[in-house]
């Protein structure tokens, strides 16, 4: 079995909303059902597990969006790293042998291309997540704020999600790193803690994650730009 498991039981503060960025409508849909759609539109995916904060539960029912495929529903912890933790035991419950898509529920213009592949790389490779290549110069920072060097760009990704693995492994990484490490800010860290590389394959600087105002009007923008280039 293959699962996405769409995060989304965050509070939002840096875009500072009343209602969480994952609830604002981005070109007259709500962001979240926006990543739901993307998600059930891809036929090797068999469940959807999504984690939400306990008090959006009634409010994400009130928005009247049921995806095709079966969507199991979690309480999101304080961080991500907890949310994620609760979607893999729900995945792990379903079927401990499944394929996982870990996924931010605001990142709503995920292609079918991007997460089919992931589900393809992960058969291949045991683990994968999309990533781009980097368009600024990137510089080390002192704590006076002057620089202290720049970094060969050409060495790095920017990674964005899904992130993908076997559940029973990366269920299996949260729980022991949090003995170890509890500064991580996604699961490729969590697989190469015990397991090892993530194979990084080609994202898009469309699968933007809205974290800030600015992302929201890009993604009006993009949507508007899909609409147009649709109608053609
Ligand atoms: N306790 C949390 C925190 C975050 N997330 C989810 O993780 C994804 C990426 O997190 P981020 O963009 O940081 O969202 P927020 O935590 O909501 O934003 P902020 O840090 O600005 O408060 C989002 O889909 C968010 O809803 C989650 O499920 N549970
Ligand atoms: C998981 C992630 O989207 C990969 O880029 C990112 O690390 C989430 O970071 P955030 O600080 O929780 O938004």
């Amino acid at each position: 079995m293959v699962i996405g498991l769409i995060v989304s039981g965050g509070k939002g503060l840096r875009m500072g909303t009343e209602v969480p960025k994952q609830f604002l409508p981005v070109h007259g849909v709500p962001i979240l059902v926006r990543t739901l759609m993307a998600f059930d539109e891809v036929d090797s995916l068999e469940a959807l597990v999504l984690v939400l904060g306990r008090d959006f539960i009634e409010y994400f029912n009130g928005l009247g969006y049921t995806p095709a495929k079966p969507l199991y529903i979690v309480e999101a912890g304080e961080e991500r790293f907890s949310s994620v933790r609760n979607g893999l035991e729900k995945a792990y419950e379903l079927d401990p042998e499944s394929a996982v898509l870990i996924h931010d529920g605001v990142r709503p213009l995920v292609s079918k291309k991007i997460i089919e592949d992931g589900i393809a790389y992960t058969r291949k490779y045991g683990a994968a997540a999309c990533s781009v290549a980097l368009k600024d110069t990137v510089k080390s920072v002192g704590k006076d704020g002057f620089s202290t060097g720049t970094l060969e760009r050409n060495n790095y990704r920017l990674i964005q999600t899904p992130q993908c693995f076997f559940t029973k492994e990366i269920l299996s990484g949260h729980k022991r790193i949090q003995e170890i490490d509890n500064q991580v800010t996604d699961d490729t860290a969590v697989y190469e803690a015990f397991y090892g590389s993530v194979y990084l394959y080609e994202g898009s600087y469309e699968n933007l994650k809205v974290t800030t105002p600015e992302d929201l009007l890009l993604a009006e923008a993009i949507l508007a730009n899909r609409e147009i280039e649709s109608c053609k």
